[in-house]
């Protein structure tokens, strides 16, 4: 359950939002998308509350990443990909021209391009995983909510799509928050950090502020060190 919790994302900010297994990341992603419903509080898009937004509107503003996407084996990329577009399609499914450059930039983006006519099931699990980030950026949405969307992902990877994050927050104005459970990569290119523990906000603020070895050790229960470095974010290592 979340409690006393209060967020708000920017346009081409990027809010990581960390915790321990079960502290309540993908819930409220969850809520903040209307797929789990809130007995109290509320939850705005652009100053409209979410009950009345349409499904589809609301789909051109907000992409989801969920922690175990759905998809269909038997589909090729470049399907995959345009099943994204669906929010825009006209009537009887139709596909613009436009739809399809989107999908053919955003396939280029993810490293993607070669892969456009191989069948999801052909994929290794990260090139799965890019494809499932390549969904919601064909949604062109003003924000996307990732459920670690690093997974599958190797530090090569890993990197790029941190790099990718930053450059479609900072040109295309995207507002992105995202779940990980990787302390020191989100320290690298998250604005801000959300700590939660049980439901609530444990600490919010600037990764400085955020990656501190007491907090860390009290919310994650492992003794836990700090390196800070010149000029570049601290990271926090277990102090097993
Ligand atoms: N569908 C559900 N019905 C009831 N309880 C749920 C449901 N989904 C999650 N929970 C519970 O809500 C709490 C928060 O779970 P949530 O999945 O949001 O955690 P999380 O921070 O995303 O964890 P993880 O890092 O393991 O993904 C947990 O106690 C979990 O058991």
């Amino acid at each position: 359950m979340l409690r006393e919790l209060s967020l708000s994302l920017a346009a081409g900010e990027i809010v990581a939002l960390l915790g321990p297994n079960g502290s309540g990341k993908s819930t409220l992603l969850r809520c903040l998308l209307g797929q789990l419903a809130t007995t109290t509080g509320s939850i705005t898009w652009d100053g409209k509350p979410l009950p009345q937004w349409q499904p589809r509107a609301l789909a051109r503003t907000a992409a989801y990443l969920p922690q175990t996407p759905l998809w269909d084996a038997t589909q090729t990329v470049r399907d995959a990909l345009s099943l994204g577009r669906s929010p825009y399609w006209g009537a009887f499914g139709l596909e613009s021209p436009r739809d399809a450059e989107v999908v053919e930039r955003s396939a280029a983006d993810l490293e993607l391009t070669e892969l456009l006519g191989r069948r999801m099931s052909a994929l290794s699990g990260g090139q799965r995983q890019r494809v499932f980030l390549g969904r919601c950026l064909v949604q062109e949405p003003r924000a996307m909510l990732l459920d670690e969307p690093n997974t599958f992902l190797d530090l090569k990877h890993q990197v790029e799509l941190a790099r990718l994050l930053r450059r479609w927050a900072r040109e295309r104005g995207i507002g992105v928050l995202l779940a990980s459970h990787d302390l020191n990569l989100a320290g690298m290119f998250a604005d801000r950090l959300v700590l939660l523990a049980d439901g609530r906000v444990a600490a919010e603020g600037t990764v400085s502020q955020v990656l501190q070895p007491t907090l860390l050790e009290r919310v994650y229960g492992v003794p836990m060190e700090r390196i800070d470095r010149e000029g570049k974010p601290p990271v926090v290592v277990t102090g097993l």
